[in-house]
């Protein structure tokens, strides 16, 4: 599938240009439809662009947020996708948007994603804006290399959920949003900043082994083409 490359000369000036986009996809949602969808990532890189994010002014009440993926951790464990969106994103104007959590304080993580599943798919879909970040091992949600449902989160034949993912590579359990959840997002874009993420990049380009880089099932086979936002 097609992709595009947006270079920003700095992460403050990709910060506010993937705001003001992302922003404009949710209006516009929240204008034809009445609503809107986001579902974002977690990790170091997307801090600047929540802040930037939680500062425009659109109709935030009718805007649902969830996240692409979670450890199985409550909301208050400092690893928690929460609460770093709840810190850097659920605040200013966007402090009206409901947040759905994958989280679920659940006895175990397969009952956390079968109640996270209902609560995500109540959100509808497609999702109007997925914003996917990338390791340095080219994973991207939680779709790990040697993750043990790897193979089943990247089937585009089986139903949107939320599924488990354990992996090496992944520290705590996670719980993620399945491809098929994410591939034929309104707006799909992959945030990386740093040059080792554009070599990382390259790398998936220059490929197709998804199991050994699994963001290559991202640039490859989703629906949606792929808006690839990168600062040095
Ligand atoms: O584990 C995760 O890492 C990726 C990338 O994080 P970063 O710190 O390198 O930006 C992120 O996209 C994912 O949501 C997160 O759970």
């Amino acid at each position: 599938m097609a992709h595009t490359l947006h270079s920003f000369d700095n992460g403050p000036a990709l910060a506010e240009a993937l705001a003001d986009k992302v922003a404009a996809t949710l209006s516009e949602s929240v204008t034809n439809r009445g609503s809107a969808t986001l579902a974002v990532s977690g990790g170091s890189t997307p801090k600047a662009f929540f802040e930037a994010l939680s500062k425009k002014p659109l109709d935030w009440s009718k805007v649902s947020v969830t996240l692409v993926d979670e450890r199985f951790v409550p909301a208050d464990n400092p690893r928690s996708n929460h609460l770093l969106v709840a810190t850097h994103l659920l605040k200013n104007a966007a402090s009206e948007a409901e947040f759905i959590p994958l989280y679920q304080p659940e006895a175990d993580i397969e009952a956390a994603a079968t109640v996270a599943t209902d609560a995500v798919s109540e959100m509808g879909t497609p999702l109007d804006v997925v914003i996917l970040g990338m390791g340095a091992d080219g994973h991207t949600a939680s779709f790990f290399p040697g993750g043990d449902n790897l193979e089943d989160a990247l089937d585009l034949e089986l139903p949107p959920r939320v599924m488990t993912m354990e992996a090496a590579g992944a520290g705590e359990p996670r719980l993620t949003l399945s491809f098929s959840s994410i591939a034929d997002a309104g707006l799909l874009v992959v945030h990386i900043e740093g040059p080792e993420k554009k070599s990382v990049l390259e790398k998936a380009l220059s490929g197709d082994d998804e199991a050994e880089m699994p963001i290559r099932a991202v640039l490859g086979r989703a629906e949606t083409p792929v808006e690839i936002y990168w600062a040095p």
